[in-house]
């Protein structure tokens, strides 16, 4: 079953449904504290030292709550605070009290560095961040950042702006994350994903009835290829495994098309046209004679329709450009209706001049094509990458695969889905001319279009992590990614 990934908004649904049933408001705190105190003993066994930052409301409970419990265990522990910050909330109060009670020492952080420790345990804000942190929050965040000794940070690390997914100003950057109740979609996606470092779920013990809220995302792992990926029908010919156009690669970005052209046939398709600039069409058989590739020359030549009505998916968009021969392929190639998946520079001319996209189209844009889109810049793509995909979807009536960490699919009136796999080796020239490739066949294979897109973002992404497990992150290539898209692709096969 794949895992359900929640917002903000149903965490806290969540949470007054189980305090509902319980008639000691502060159980709550006191398990999340004490279950990250042995998250920290189970990582860390060794450590003497402790410092524990702890914030105004609960998340800063929650951490008065772990220093107890350190205490209480023999360690050297020291909660460090920003005096404008103490504890505000009662149960934060009633925490900290009993802390202090316990013989808890506290540390009023004015600035410069921290002592020496051997964990720094973030508790400054969880989901209840409202705004960058100030001045002298920033100070002991950049602390935090400094210090020598790994940072473990409770629900989400300081800074990160839980409901969006990113940093309105200085965030702490951990190497562990505990979240609390249930997984959040947010933290898996752009600088979060990257911010939290290693994340670990402790639900709490929370009675499963409390459970009784729609998730808010549905989350992708590699182990939920089988879902789309049934072994072939032993009787099966080409034609049944469908038939892609790739259309694309101008003068000098022949490589584009030729990448996603190989990543179609390696995900599966029966057939490949390609439509390209003559000069690349000597060269990809030279790679790929399994391919069909035809030259189409002139700026104003009327493509040949027999190659649009063989297929059963059109990809446009690699290595395209955005010049007359590029902008004349991608009007013929979408006039027929078929459907169709639009990359790179095919995105680049839908964002110059919007127009109606064939049912189901399939959208690939990287954060940059997508602020086009929207007529918004990067950043602000990034500091809502949800939120992004789901606009996106819903004003083009499109599939949309927003790329980059933890890549998001969005469609209109569906829950969105995040592919939590993939790595820094991806970001790379040709990587996406490839995803292209994948989506396009597994659409011709008879995936609709979310879950073409879906399955594809999924099979890349877990690809490239084959790939960089293999040789590295760096230094990774797209072609890297060829035989582990077959060997992903037949997921009946042992492992
Ligand atoms: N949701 C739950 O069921 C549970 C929540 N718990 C903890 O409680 C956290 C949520 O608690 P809260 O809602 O109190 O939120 P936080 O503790 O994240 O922070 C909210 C407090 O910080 C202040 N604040 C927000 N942004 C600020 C800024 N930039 N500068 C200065 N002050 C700022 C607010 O005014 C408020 O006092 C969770 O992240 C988790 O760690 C746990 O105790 C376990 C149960
Ligand atoms: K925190």
């Amino acid at each position: 079953m794949t895992a359900a990934l929640y917002d903000v908004a149903a965490l806290r649904a969540i949470e007054t449904q189980a305090s509902a049933r319980s008639d000691d408001a502060s159980a709550l705190m006191r398990r999340a504290g004490q279950g990250a105190w042995r998250v920290l003993l189970d990582r860390w066994p060794a450590a003497g030292a402790l410092l524990v930052a702890c914030g105004p409301g609960n998340n800063g409970g929650d951490g008065y709550v772990l220093a107890r419990h350190a205490r209480q265990s023999g360690r050297d522990v020291a909660v460090v605070r920003v005096a404008a910050h103490a504890p505000r909330g009662e149960l934060a109060m009633r925490a900290c009290a009993d802390y202090l009670e316990a013989g808890g020492r506290v540390v009023e952080f004015v600035d410069g560095e921290l002592p020496p420790a051997d964990v720094v345990v973030d508790a400054l804000f969880g989901i209840g961040l409202a705004r960058a942190p100030d001045e002298s929050l920033s100070a002991l965040i950049a602390a935090i950042n400094r210090h020598p000794a790994p940072v473990f940070a409770l629900d989400v690390p300081s800074g990160v702006d839980a409901v969006r997914g990113s940093a309105p100003g200085v965030s702490v950057r951990a190497q562990r994350t505990v979240e609390f109740i249930a997984p959040k979609m947010s933290l898996r996606t752009g600088i979060a994903r990257d911010l939290c470092g290693a994340l670990q779920v402790d639900t709490l013990d929370l009675d499963p009835a409390a459970f009784d809220v729609a998730a808010s995302a549905e989350c992708l792992r590699p182990s939920d290829l089988w879902r789309w990926l049934a072994p072939r029908r032993r009787d099966s010919h080409k034609g049944e495994h469908g038939r892609v156009l790739c259309v694309g690669g101008e003068h000098g970005h022949g490589g584009a098309i030729l990448l996603a052209a190989e990543a179609a046939l390696r995900s599966g398709a029966g057939l490949v046209d390609v439509v390209t600039r003559l000069p690349h069409v000597v060269a990809l058989l030279a790679r790929l004679p399994e391919a069909m590739a035809h030259a189409h020359a002139d700026d104003a030549d009327a493509l040949d329709a027999h190659f649009i009505e063989a297929a059963d998916v059109v990809m446009i968009g690699p290595g395209l450009g955005q010049g007359a021969w590029g902008a004349t392929l991608f009007d013929q190639t979408l006039q027929a209706g078929k459907p169709a998946v639009l990359d790179a520079d095919a995105l680049n001319l839908l964002a110059a001049k919007p127009r109606r996209l064939p049912a189901d189209t399939i959208l690939t844009p990287h954060p940059g094509e997508a602020a086009r889109l929207l007529g918004i810049d990067t950043g602000a793509v990034q500091r809502d990458r949800f939120d992004v995909a789901q606009r996106l979807a819903e004003r083009h009536d499109a599939v949309v695969v927003l790329k980059g960490a933890g890549s998001i699919v969005a469609a209109p009136g569906r829950t969105p889905r995040l592919v939590d796999a993939g790595n820094p080796g991806m970001a790379v020239g040709g990587m996406g001319d490839v995803l292209a490739g994948v989506i396009a066949a597994l659409r011709a294979q008879g995936l609709d279009a979310f879950d073409a897109a879906s399955c594809g973002a999924l099979l890349h992404a877990a690809a490239g992590d084959a790939a960089a497990r293999e040789s590295g992150e760096r230094g990774l290539l797209p072609t890297d990614l060829m035989p582990w898209l077959r060997r992903l692709a037949n997921p009946e096969l042992p492992t």
